[in-house]
């Protein structure tokens, strides 16, 4: 049974107090679901303090972003064992935002990746086309590319700590969210190319999120899809009331 999660992405929000209150009220308000698994990514800053607010909780901590390499004369940078040592174990690697304004392309994403691997963490790996794309129905080849590029040369066993988020980025922070059944369509032909590509138990166990103006009032509908297990959330992960109920609706 492929494990449900809904992750908050924070991006660049919360200084370290509201940090705590969000949450504090998390805490409070989360009922833990069988088999389901909240993530939060708070900024860099707060990960030390948020993990150790969380210990004992089923929420896990999660980073943004991290570098290639163990370490170096790389100013500015975090890398693996640096968030392992803060109690660390999972990091989103590819999302949109470090593609387009960081230029991180799959070749810089398939190092960050076996980086990640090897110090035994989790990745929350992202990819999605942008709205010319879909327009010019490249989309499918696109995102095809995107996980053959940056991802597919990963070892079998390593399928076991990733998790794929697909975030369309037309969607993203726009209010306007992919149909369910254009998420369903794309998660389906993400499970058809990983199954081709390694074999179909790989694809039936790997969890598949949804990312892109996920809100309450939709969450359940886009969660209803079957080849969708669950959701990365920016905007609605920053309030715990909305947090909350996108987390009862999986
Ligand atoms: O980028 C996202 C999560 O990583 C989605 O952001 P929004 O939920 O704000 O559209």
């Amino acid at each position: 049974m492929r494990k449900k999660i809904v992750a908050g992405n924070w991006k660049m929000n919360t200084n370290l107090s509201e940090a705590d209150v969000l949450t504090t009220a998390l805490m409070k308000g989360y009922d833990r679901k069988e088999n389901t698994e909240v993530v939060i990514a708070p900024p860099f800053t707060h990960l030390y303090h948020l993990y150790e607010l969380t210990r004992t909780t089923n929420i896990e901590v999660a980073a943004q972003n991290m570098h290639q390499a163990s370490k170096g004369a790389y100013t500015g940078e975090i890398s693996a064992d640096m968030l392992k040592s803060v109690g660390i174990k999972t990091v989103i690697l590819g999302h949109s935002e470090r593609r387009a304004y960081f230029h991180e392309g799959d070749q810089l994403l398939a190092e960050k990746v076996s980086a990640a691997l090897k110090e035994e963490m989790k990745v929350i790996f992202c990819f999605g086309e942008e709205l010319e794309d879909r327009q010019k129905k490249t989309h499918f080849n696109l995102v095809e590319s995107q996980l053959k590029e940056g991802l597919f040369h990963i070892a079998i066993d390593d399928w076991q700590n990733i998790v794929l988020a697909y975030e369309p980025v037309w969607a993203i922070g726009t209010g306007e969210t992919a149909s369910p059944e254009q998420a369903q369509e794309m998660h389906a032909f993400i499970r058809k190319t990983i199954a081709e590509a390694y074999d179909q138990t790989i694809a039936d166990h790997v969890s598949i999120l949804y990312g892109g103006s996920v809100k309450p009032a939709n969450a359940k509908e886009i969660f209803s899809k079957p080849d969708v297990d669950g959701g990365l959330i920016g905007g609605a992960s920053l309030k715990a009331e909305d947090f909350l109920a996108i987390i009862a609706a999986i």
